[in-house]
C-alpha cells in the first residue's frame, strides 16, 4: 500500500515529546527524547526500531494513556496533553488502541459478545443517549462482518478462540465506537506467521472501508512495508528517519535503518523486487553490540557507538533531523546524500 493521501490537517501530532521515568538513584530513563511528528487522515504510520528504543511509549503518549513530560499533542487539533480525563473522555472514543497479546487483552470469563458491546455500553452516542440492547445487536453483527467472523462467535468464550480469531475479536472491540484513529501495538507479532499476513489485510481493509488512519508499531519490517504509507525510525527515544514508506526503506538514509534493512532479505517484499533476494540495506553491516541505556545515552548521534561510518562530528555533535532525498533523517553523513 503505497497511497499517500493529499495533505490536510494531521489526525494527530506530536510535538517535542519527552518522557522521562525515575528509575532510582536519581537516575532519569529517557523514553522519549523530543519526538514530533504529525499523521495525517487516511495515513499509516508505520513505527519501527528495536526494543526498548520507545515505541511503545509514543503509542501511549499519543493516546493520553500515559501523560508525557514534556511537548505536547494533538489530536484533531485538540492539545490533549494535560486535558482533565473529564475533557478527555469523548475524545477517548476517537482513538482506539490494539495490543500484541490478543489473550492477555480479554476477560476469559465474559463471552466475545459481551466484551465487544462493553464500549457501547459504557460510554454514551455522540448525542448523549445511551444504547439500547437492539441497537447494541445491530452494532455487534455489523462489527462481526467487518473482521470476519460468523455471528455465532458473538456467544463464545476467549479460550474457544485461535490467536488470530482473538486478534479480531480484539480489533471488533477497538472498533465498537467507530474511531478515527487506531494505535496498533505489535498487532501480529504473537500471531503465527501464516495468520500474521490474513490480520494485517484485515487492517488494510478496515483502513480502506472505513477511512481509519493507523499508527502501526512492529519490529518486523515486513509486516510494517505491507501497510504503511510512511515509516519513522526510531533509536534511543528519538525518530532518526521519518518519510514516505517506499523512500525509507528501499533507500534508506540512515546507517541505523540501512542496518535494520540489511538484515531482512527483500524476499520478505516480492513486489519490491520479484524473485531477488538482495537486501534494501545494500551492503550495510548487521548491527554490532546492544542499544545503549537510554539513562546515559551517548553524547553526539545517540547511534555513534553502533554506526559504521561515525566519525568525530558524530561523536559530539547530535544531528538534527532535516530534509535529504524526499525523507527526514537525523544523520551527519545520510546514506546516498
Ligand atoms: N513505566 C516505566 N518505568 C521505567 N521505564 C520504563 C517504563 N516504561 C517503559 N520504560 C523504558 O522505556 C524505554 C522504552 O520502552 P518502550 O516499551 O516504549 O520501548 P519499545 O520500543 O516499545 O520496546 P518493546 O518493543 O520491547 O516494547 C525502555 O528502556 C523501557 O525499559
Amino acid at each position: 500500500m503505497t497511497a499517500v493521501p493529499p495533505a490536510t490537517a494531521p489526525l494527530i501530532a506530536a510535538r517535542g515529546l519527552h518522557m522521562a521515568y525515575r528509575v532510582g538513584r536519581g537516575q532519569m530513563l529517557r523514553a522519549l527524547d523530543g519526538v514530533s511528528l504529525a499523521v495525517q487522515p487516511g495515513e499509516v504510520l508505520g513505527l519501527v526500531g528495536e526494543s526498548g528504543c520507545g515505541k511503545s511509549t509514543l503509542g501511549r503518549c499519543l493516546l493520553r494513556l500515559a501523560r508525557p513530560t514534556a511537548g505536547q499533542v494533538l489530536f484533531d487539533g485538540t492539545d490533549i496533553t494535560a486535558l482533565p480525563e473529564r475533557a478527555l473522555r469523548p475524545l477517548r472514543q476517537g482513538m482506539q488502541m490494539v495490543f500484541q497479546d490478543s489473550q492477555a487483552a480479554l476477560n476469559p470469563r465474559r463471552r466475545a459478545g459481551d466484551l465487544i458491546a462493553e464500549p457501547l455500553r459504557v460510554h454514551r452516542t455522540p448525542d448523549g443517549r445511551r444504547r439500547g440492547a437492539a441497537e447494541i445487536a445491530a452494532r455487534l453483527a455489523e462489527l462481526m462482518e467487518l473482521v470476519g467472523l460468523p455471528q455465532a462467535a458473538l456467544a463464545r468464550y476467549p479460550h474457544e478462540f485461535s490467536g488470530g480469531q482473538r486478534q479480531r475479536i480484539n480489533i471488533a472491540r477497538a472498533l465498537a465506537l467507530s474511531p478515527r484513529l487506531v494505535v496498533a501495538d505489535e498487532p501480529v507479532s504473537a500471531l503465527d506467521v501464516s495468520i500474521q499476513a490474513q490480520i494485517v489485510n484485515l487492517f488494510a481493509d478496515l483502513r480502506d472501508r472505513l477511512g481509519l488512519t493507523y499508527v502501526f508499531i512492529a519490529h518486523d519490517l515486513a509486516v510494517v512495508r505491507q501497510i504503511s504509507t510512511r515509516v519513522a525510525v526510531m533509536y534511543l527515544g528519538a525518530i532518526v528517519e521519518i518519510g514516505p514508506a517506499d523512500t525509507v526503506l528501499h533507500t534508506p538514509a540512515h546507517p541505523y535503518t540501512a542496518a535494520l534493512l540489511a538484515a531482512v532479505p527483500m524476499v520478505a517484499f516480492p513486489e519490491a523486487s520479484p524473485g531477488a533476494t538482495t537486501r534494501a540495506g545494500g551492503h550495510a553491516p548487521p548491527l554490532r553490540g546492544d542499544v545503549p541505556s537510554p539513562v546515559s545515552p551517548p553524547p553526539g548521534c545517540r547511534f555513534n557507538t553502533r554506526c559504521p561510518i561515525a566519525q568525530d562530528r558524530c561523536r559530539t555533535e547530535p544531528p538534527a533531523l532535516r530534509t535529504v532525498a524526499g525523507r527526514s533523517v537525523a544523520c551527519h553523513f545520510p546514506l546516498g546524500g
